[in-house]
Parts: structure tokens; C-alpha cells; sequence
């Protein structure tokens, strides 16, 4: 088989900061409108600095983009890859410039986001879009590759990463699993999906990949809450959040927990800083046991993922997936996957 009518793979994720003085720049490209607080991102900007300025997430996309090359060429698939964000540089719309005086015509996309919902789906059809007007004329043709939270090989990345980090307590059948996504806000959650689907896309397809994960990894008993609020103090988010949640299963009584990100793929700032530093500080601080499960995105099965999900579009296979949600995400040029699907909210200006 080749990869009949597409030329490239268009790698889209959310970028990072990689020096202490591209902190701010960074933080104001993706607060840009959003009515996110000056002391929000101060704050944020902290957490930045404490790792000398430098995400991770560049890196690790990095690496995922060579694995995933690697992958291509054992299963004989030519088709180069390209490297573009939505927040920091490589910007996408400096790599689709690149990708059309090379000649491409016709790519996929591959979104480093596996839900759906504004900020895992939508917004990256938006950066298409954008992308694709500022290089205008003859623009390369963008297919977005569709969800993958509910992929067998997704969730069985995860499951393994449950098991290892739950091996890593003292007492691991006495932890309590919590499973933690990016928190948003209550209304973009509730507008998430198409309209007549009843909205909380997001939100479910979190709690269904974690009923997937643990029945995978034989857990009976978890938890799922959120991480990263952000947004003025009088706007709802998804709650509880996870250190909130961890005073809470200590006045429970529960001696350890095992955090799994599921709503993430890769170990960038967010985990590394919100979970790996302030939620395990918190257990620690409480003499509770602690540990962390690695995120998919430096499994073999990630890169064996990516192409799967290539070949699925190329061939019409029909899609690998676990759970009963419609195939999601897969739209030409930035559309939306629905009318009114995950519109975005309309934001108030900050006064
Ligand atoms: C659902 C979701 C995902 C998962 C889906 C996906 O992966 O795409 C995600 C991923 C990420 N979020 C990231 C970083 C940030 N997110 C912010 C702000 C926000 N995130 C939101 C949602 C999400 N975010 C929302 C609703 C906001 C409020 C502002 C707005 O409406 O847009 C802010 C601003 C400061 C703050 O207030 O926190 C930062 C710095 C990084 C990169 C980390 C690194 O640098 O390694 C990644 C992968
Ligand atoms: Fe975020």
C-alpha cells in the first residue's frame, strides 16, 4: 500500500518556550484574547522559569516525529513530516509556507490531541485554517486525522503506565487511581460536540477513556478530576481539581495515590509542574504515597498509533476504537466536524 493522493504528514501541536526570554512572548500568543488574568500568567510564567525556560514539549514532539519516521519507513510509507504549533515557533504558518515551495499538495495532519471539544479539537482546526489563509494562494489541502482517545493502542499505552507506576508503592493495592485532564471551562465543555449530541463531549470521552484504561489495567475503584485551571476565579472550570482532590481522599483515609494524564500525550510542563511537583508535593506533605504514569507519547505503540491512523484514511479501513462515540476530528481545510460542533465561547473582555 502508499499513501495514494497525500504527499506530507503535517505534525500540529501546541507549543513551548525553549529560553527563559520566550516565556512571556509564548504565553501571550496563547492567552491572546482569552481574558486570562495578568496574575494567571505571571504565575504560569514561574513554573516556566523554574525549568530555565524550556519546555519539554518541543522535544518530545521531537522525538514522537522521528519514531513515527522510523515507523513509516518499516512499513515502506513515503511520506515526510512536518513540524508546526499553534503558539510557539516552528508556527504552523511558517511551516505550511515551507511545505508549499516544497511542493506539497495534499497532506494529513496529525493533532498531538486525542479528544475532542474547543481546545483538544476545534482550536486545531482553527490553526489550519489560519495557516492555510496566511500562505494563500494554493495552499497545500489539510485532512485532519480524527480522535484516537478510544484506540486500542492509546489505551493500552496507558494501562501498561498504570500498572508500572501503581508496582512503584509500597502498597500498590491499597492506591486509590486518579485519573486527571486538562480542566476547561464549564461552558466549553458544555458545548463541546455536536448540538444534538447534548454537549460535555469532552468530558465524557475523558471519563470513557479512563473506564477503558482501568478495566484494561484491572482497576475497580478510581477517580476522575482536572489539572491547569486557568481563566478569572469567577468563571467555572471543570473541578474538582487534583491537589484539591488529594486533601480529599487523605480526610478519606486513602494512604496513596497512582495519577494517570490521561488527557494528555506527552510529559510537557503541565504534567511536569502540576502533577509531578504540586500534586505530588501535596501527597508527599500529607505522608501520603505517590506515583505518576507516564504518558503514551514515548510508547512504541504512539508512533505504531500515528500510522495506524494514516492508514486508516488512506485505505477507508474502518477505525480501530474501543468505545461507542462516532468517529470525531477527521475534517478537510479546518472545518468544524459539525455545525455549531465545540464552538468556541464567546469571551468577555477582562475589565
Ligand atoms: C483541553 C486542553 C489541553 C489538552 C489538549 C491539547 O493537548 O491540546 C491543553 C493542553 C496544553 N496546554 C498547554 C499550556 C497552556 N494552556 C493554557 C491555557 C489553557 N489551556 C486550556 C485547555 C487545554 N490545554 C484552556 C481552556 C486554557 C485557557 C486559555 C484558552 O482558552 O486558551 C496556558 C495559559 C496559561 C494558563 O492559564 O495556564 C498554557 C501555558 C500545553 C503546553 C505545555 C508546555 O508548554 O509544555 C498543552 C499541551
Ligand atoms: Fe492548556
Amino acid at each position: 500500500m502508499d499513501t495514494v493522493g497525500y504527499d506530507a504528514l503535517l505534525w500540529l501541536s501546541f507549543g513551548g518556550p525553549e529560553g527563559p526570554d520566550e516565556v512571556m512572548p509564548f504565553l501571550e500568543n496563547v492567552t491572546r484574547g482569552r481574558g486570562v488574568p495578568r496574575e494567571r500568567l505571571e504565575e504560569v510564567a514561574e513554573h516556566y522559569q523554574h525549568f530555565g525556560g524550556v519546555s519539554p514539549i518541543n522535544r518530545l514532539n521531537r522525538d514522537a516525529i522521528a519514531a513515527v519516521e522510523k515507523e513509516l519507513a518499516a512499513q515502506g510509507l513515503g511520506l515526510p513530516i512536518y513540524f508546526g504549533n499553534r503558539n510557539w515557533q516552528p508556527m504552523v504558518e511558517d511551516t505550511l509556507a515551507r511545505m508549499k515551495a516544497d511542493g506539497v499538495r495534499n497532506a494529513l495532519v496529525f493533532p498531538t490531541s486525542a479528544y475532542g471539544g474547543y481546545s483538544a479539537c476545534r482550536q486545531y482546526d482553527e490553526d489550519i485554517e489560519r495557516a492555510r489563509s496566511a500562505v494563500g494562494e494554493d495552499a497545500p489541502e489539510l485532512t485532519k486525522l480524527r480522535q484516537f482517545f478510544d484506540h486500542p493502542l492509546f489505551i493500552g499505552a496507558f494501562a501498561d503506565a498504570l500498572r508500572t507506576a501503581r508496582a512503584e508503592l509500597d502498597d500498590p493495592a491499597g492506591a486509590r487511581i486518579v485519573f486527571v485532564a486538562h480542566s476547561v471551562p464549564v461552558s466549553a465543555d458544555k458545548a463541546a460536540g455536536p448540538p444534538e449530541e447534548g454537549g460535555h463531549r469532552y468530558s465524557r470521552q475523558i471519563a470513557e477513556a479512563a473506564r477503558l484504561v482501568a478495566a484494561e489495567a484491572g482497576v475497580g475503584t478510581y477517580d476522575v478530576v482536572w489539572q491547569s485551571r486557568s481563566g478569572p476565579p469567577q468563571v467555572p472550570w471543570l473541578e474538582p481539581d487534583i491537589v484539591d482532590h488529594i486533601d480529599a481522599l487523605h480526610a478519606e483515609g486513602v494512604r496513596s495515590v497512582v495519577v494517570c494524564p490521561v488527557g494528555f500525550v506527552s510529559d510537557h510542563l503541565e504534567v511536569i509542574w502540576d502533577l509531578d511537583n504540586e500534586a505530588a508535593e501535596r501527597a508527599q506533605e500529607l505522608g501520603m504515597g505517590f506515583a505518576r504514569a507516564a504518558t503514551p507519547g514515548t510508547d512504541p505503540r504512539f508512533a505504531e498509533l500515528v500510522v495506524e491512523l494514516i492508514r486508516e484514511q488512506v485505505s477507508g479501513a474502518p477505525a480501530r476504537k474501543l468505545s461507542d462515540f462516532p468517529v470525531a476530528g477527521c475534517t478537510v481545510n479546518g472545518a468544524p466536524c459539525a455545525i455549531a460542533c465545540c464552538e468556541p465561547a464567546r469571551r468577555r473582555p477582562v475589565s
